[in-house]
């Protein structure tokens, strides 16, 4: 079977967009996920940390499935909402839609520029919720709100939130950032473990200064990434309840891939999050896939994209060199 496949990236973090939504394919899931098993695969195949499947939709403009490269399927994605939101206001000539996730409907648009004429996408980062059910997560409380886990890693306070899909973040100096408590910690709770039945996305948020955070992401399903959307929306979100940013104000997210912005919106107990930044292409390719194998051809690349992303890494990076110190 012939397939076309879009390589696109939010931050770095690296996915497939194959469009189901002009040819829906009569798969199960279990092949959707060996398909993004055998292609993500980082030695053996294209290589991505995921594969977002883009579909019709009966209640918005179209639906996004994110599969994770080890084929489980994640609730939702923030850079790759912003892949998708791009590739579907490009299809169907809008520059704002309503794209249905796992488990919401969420408002996503094209927006200025993030850096020079990177294409860039705000999407909405929501439900939220703070309750440990909803993770799912087993904790004495009902929530998880800056508190340890002593035998795991000392007495770093973490506090655990849904944006939907499952997130637990801790504030950190640089030398913990720099350590290797994140790794040990995360392969902990994405392994068999008492707290965290279906794993956990784990991150480490160092504040550099007002409105400006880095975020560091071990991923469930696929391990360190270059950045993770939802983290970072959740990172902001946690740093603005501890009065280190404030609400309604864009925070500059800095990441080991580049830079998002994220601004927390609070309505009473209510939260959601804006999640503005690129998403962008880095080639196309027609795959040939038959019996677990593939035949990779015609492959187009979007170099000029690349390199205007490139630039601003380049000045991320040299913004981080002066505070990561
Ligand atoms: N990279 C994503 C999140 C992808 C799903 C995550 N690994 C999970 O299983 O929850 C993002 O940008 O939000």
């Amino acid at each position: 079977m012939k397939l076309n496949l879009i390589k696109c990236h939010g931050s770095g973090n690296d996915f497939f967009i194959l469009d189901e939504y002009n040819a829906p394919l009569s798969w199960s899931d279990e092949e959707r996920a060996n398909l993004t098993k055998l292609i993500c695969d980082r030695k053996t195949g294209l290589g991505a940390d995921g594969i977002l499947f883009f579909q019709n939709s009966e209640v918005a403009d179209g639906k996004m499935r994110v599969f994770n490269s080890d084929g489980t399927e994640a609730s939702m994605c923030g850079n790759g909402l912003r892949c998708i939101a791009r590739y579907a206001c490009e299809l169907l000539g809008k520059k704002q839609l309503r794209i249905e996730t796992m488990k919401a409907v969420l408002a996503v648009e094209e927006t200025a520029p993030i850096y020079g004429d990177i294409p860039t996408y705000q999407v909405e980062i929501s439900p939220i919720s703070f309750n440990v059910a909803d993770l799912p997560m087993n904790a004495e409380g009902d929530t998880f709100m800056q508190q340890t886990f002593p035998e795991l890693a000392g007495d770093l306070k973490f506090t655990a939130v849904a944006v939907p899909n499952p997130h637990i973040i801790t504030i950190v100096n640089n030398d913990v950032l720099q350590g290797d408590v994140q790794k040990t910690f995360s392969e902990h709770v994405n392994g068999e473990n008492r707290y965290f039945p279906d794993g956990v996305n784990v991150s480490f948020v160092a504040i550099l200064e007002q409105g400006n955070i880095f975020v560091r992401t071990f991923e469930r399903g696929v391990g360190f990434t270059n950045a993770c959307g939802t983290a970072m929306s959740a990172s902001t979100l946690v740093t603005c309840l501890l009065n280190k940013n404030s609400f309604e104000e864009a925070v500059t997210v800095y990441n080991p891939g580049g830079k998002v912005k994220c601004i927390a919106h609070q309505k009473g107990e209510e939260y959601s999050i804006d999640l503005i930044g690129n998403a962008t292409y880095e080639y196309e390719v027609l795959i040939d896939v038959s019996n677990s194998e593939f035949v990779a051809s015609e492959k187009t690349m979007f170099d000029a994209e690349a390199e205007s992303y490139r630039q601003m890494q380049k000045d991320a990076k040299a913004y981080l060199k002066s505070k990561l110190v």
